[in-house]
């Protein structure tokens, strides 16, 4: 069998992980697992680390490192057969070690987005609370204002969106992934993009994909897992 093929998407909130991911998913045909995605969904099943884990985002805290390894550790190793895609985590150090232990990563795709381009993307973004999938009133907007595509439901803005909450969010994320992207440096599979453009970074992305990803890997079968 080939090689698989295991993927980190990092980049600061609103720099673009969840679209790239999604693109990257369709095109190359990777399991995207969002670690986001992953804790609301235990949030709804109420697993013990889902209750757990509600009690920090509640706060507007990261959820701890123990419980997000708890989490999503077991969930990578039910992946063993396929190539996949990680975004959302790690985001500390601890977590990248503990991702370490348990598997060689091939390219990290860190996003490097300037901070007014961050502010205004995240002032116009819409959220569909229970799927998590996004909307930019300008850049992606809804089929129909307010509404989620897929089940019609209300679309909402997070609090966490606000430009005032975003310097605080944007700080606290340099601070912590700093040593990771360090570490991603040092191991020479780490891929920085610079850009104000989903749509200039992305052929870019897939150009650097497409000669990383083993032939015979882009099976557009096994594309996003939501
Ligand atoms: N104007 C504009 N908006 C974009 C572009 N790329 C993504 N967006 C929008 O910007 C917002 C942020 O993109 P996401 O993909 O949610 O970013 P993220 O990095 O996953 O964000 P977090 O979930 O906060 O970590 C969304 O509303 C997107 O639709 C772009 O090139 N231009
Ligand atoms: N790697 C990680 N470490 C700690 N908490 C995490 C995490 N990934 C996700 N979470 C928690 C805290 C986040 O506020 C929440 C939602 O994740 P997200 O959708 O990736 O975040 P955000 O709201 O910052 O865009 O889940």
């Amino acid at each position: 069998m080939s090689k698989l093929f295991r993927a980190v998407i990092m980049g600061p909130p609103g720099s673009g992980k969840g679209t790239i991911s999604e693109r990257i998913a369709h095109s190359f045909g990777l399991k995207h697992i969002s670690s986001g995605d992953f804790v609301r969904e235990n949030i709804s099943a109420n697993t013990e680390a889902g209750v757990l884990a509600k009690t920090y985002i509640k706060k507007g805290l990261l959820v701890p490192d123990h419980v997000m390894t708890r989490l999503l550790l077991p969930r990578l190793e039910e992946m063993t057969k396929y190539s996949w895609l990680l975004d959302g985590f790690p985001r500390t150090l601890a977590q990248a070690d503990a991702l370490n232990s348990i598997c060689d990563l091939d390219v990290v795709i860190n996003l490097n987005i300037p901070l007014e381009t961050l502010k205004e993307r995240l002032r116009h973004r819409w959220t569909h609370p229970s799927s998590g999938r996004v909307y930019n009133m300008y850049f992606n907007p809804p089929r129909i204002q307010g509404l989620d595509d897929i089940t019609g439901e209300q679309l909402i803005q997070q609090e966490d969106d606000r430009p005032e909450a975003l310097v605080a969010r944007l700080r606290h994320y340099k601070d912590i992934a700093k040593p990771v992207i360090d570490l991603y440096k040092a191991k020479s599979i780490l891929y920085t993009f610079s850009d104000t453009e989903t749509d200039r970074i992305w052929p870019n992305i897939s150009t650097l994909l497409s000669t990383k990803i083993p032939i015979g890997q882009s099976d557009a079968r096994c594309a996003s897992t939501h």
